[in-house]
């Protein structure tokens, strides 16, 4: 996505400066002797999703990220398959996750052993941490994760606490958060992107609301979030094993002992089944892009053609 102008932070505030070149919140600009940006930095992680509307084009939503919080509300039999996406989406930016259980002190008091169970199930090798932003002692260790120069990112459903998780850290309310509906859908509360600096050290992004986040080029975040899969599928008799009816399957072992979800290995599937789909999309696109490069060049080498 092109921009013809973009916000850049100065020590003197934010300014608005024209560019050449696409950038991303969480870039290092370069500006050239007109004041304009004529470039980046080159970038330590990215944040790609697909583009708005599903098109085959990626979209960068954050660069030079170190940690993204994956942001869920803290319930029983949340929707984990988002959960899990939104791990892969921030396994494959090469940032380290994290995922933030937040409302907590909506969860029934029951509930929330077993809720953090099944978070930590779908994030292994992932620190869990619940949050409310009722009691701001719970974000100390999402401070800690950032301290002292670290920038987070935090990704999640609209409505699921990010905009409330960013001002707890800020310690202020320097994000608008938006009331949600009574029909409970929660609307698009936040229509932009910020870059905010902790007072502590660190840095945050919120990003827009992520209602569908399409994932791009992610089969080894899918593999990383998926690592207590892949780490039992290595242990199968057949390396092509498809964990169905073969014999020697250590993931139905896993399964049928009670280790492993059989939704969460199910969830695997439609994931890698989608990868799959839009890894064949992005290749029908770039055949007819260059189609359509070889058709031009044709025509202005032949002129006579129509
Ligand atoms: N009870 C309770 N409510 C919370 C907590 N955190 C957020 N909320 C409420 O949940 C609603 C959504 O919170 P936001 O922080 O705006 O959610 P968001 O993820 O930033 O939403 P978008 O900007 O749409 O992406 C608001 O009404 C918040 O007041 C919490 O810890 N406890
Ligand atoms: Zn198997």
């Amino acid at each position: 996505m092109e921009r013809k102008s973009c916000v850049i932070a100065t020590p003197d505030g934010p300014r608005t400066v024209p560019t050449t070149v696409a950038v991303a919140v969480g870039d290092w600009a370069l500006l050239d002797g007109a004041g304009q940006v004529s470039g980046i930095r080159p970038r330590s992680t990215e944040i790609r999703r697909l583009g708005v509307g599903g098109q085959a084009v990626e979209q960068v939503l954050a660069a030079n990220v170190d940690v993204v919080a994956v942001c869920a509300p803290l319930e029983r039999d949340a929707r984990l398959g988002r959960v899990e996406r939104l791990l892969a989406l921030a396994w494959s930016s090469g940032a380290q996750p994290l995922l933030v259980a937040t409302k907590s002190d909506l969860c029934p008091a029951d509930d929330v052993g077993p809720a953090l169970s099944q978070f930590a199930a779908s994030a292994p090798g992932v620190e869990v941490v619940p949050v409310t932003v009722t009691d701001p002692a719970t974000v100390e260790p999402v401070l800690a994760a950032i301290a002292p120069d670290r920038t987070l990112v935090t990704v999640g459903a609209s409505g699921a606490g990010k905009s409330s998780l960013i001002n707890a850290l800020i310690g202020g309310a320097a994000l608008a958060t938006g009331e949600v509906r009574q029909d409970g859908k929660g609307r698009h509360t936040t229509a932009w992107r910020e870059l905010v600096e902790i007072p502590g050290g660190g840095c945050l992004i919120d990003t827009p609301g992520l209602r569908a986040v399409g994932l791009t080029d992610a089969a080894d975040g899918v593999d990383a979030a998926f690592s207590d899969i892949t780490e039992l599928a290595a242990a199968c008799r057949f390396t092509d094993c498809g964990h169905e009816t073969e014999p020697g399957c250590a993931v139905r072992a896993a399964i049928e002992g009670g280790e492993l979800d059989a939704g969460r290995l199910e969830r695997h599937r439609k994931l890698q089944r989608e990868l799959a789909y839009q890894a064949r999309r992005f290749d029908a696109r770039a055949q007819s892009e260059a189609r359509k490069r070889w058709a031009k060049i044709a025509r202005n080498s032949n002129p006579a053609r129509p």
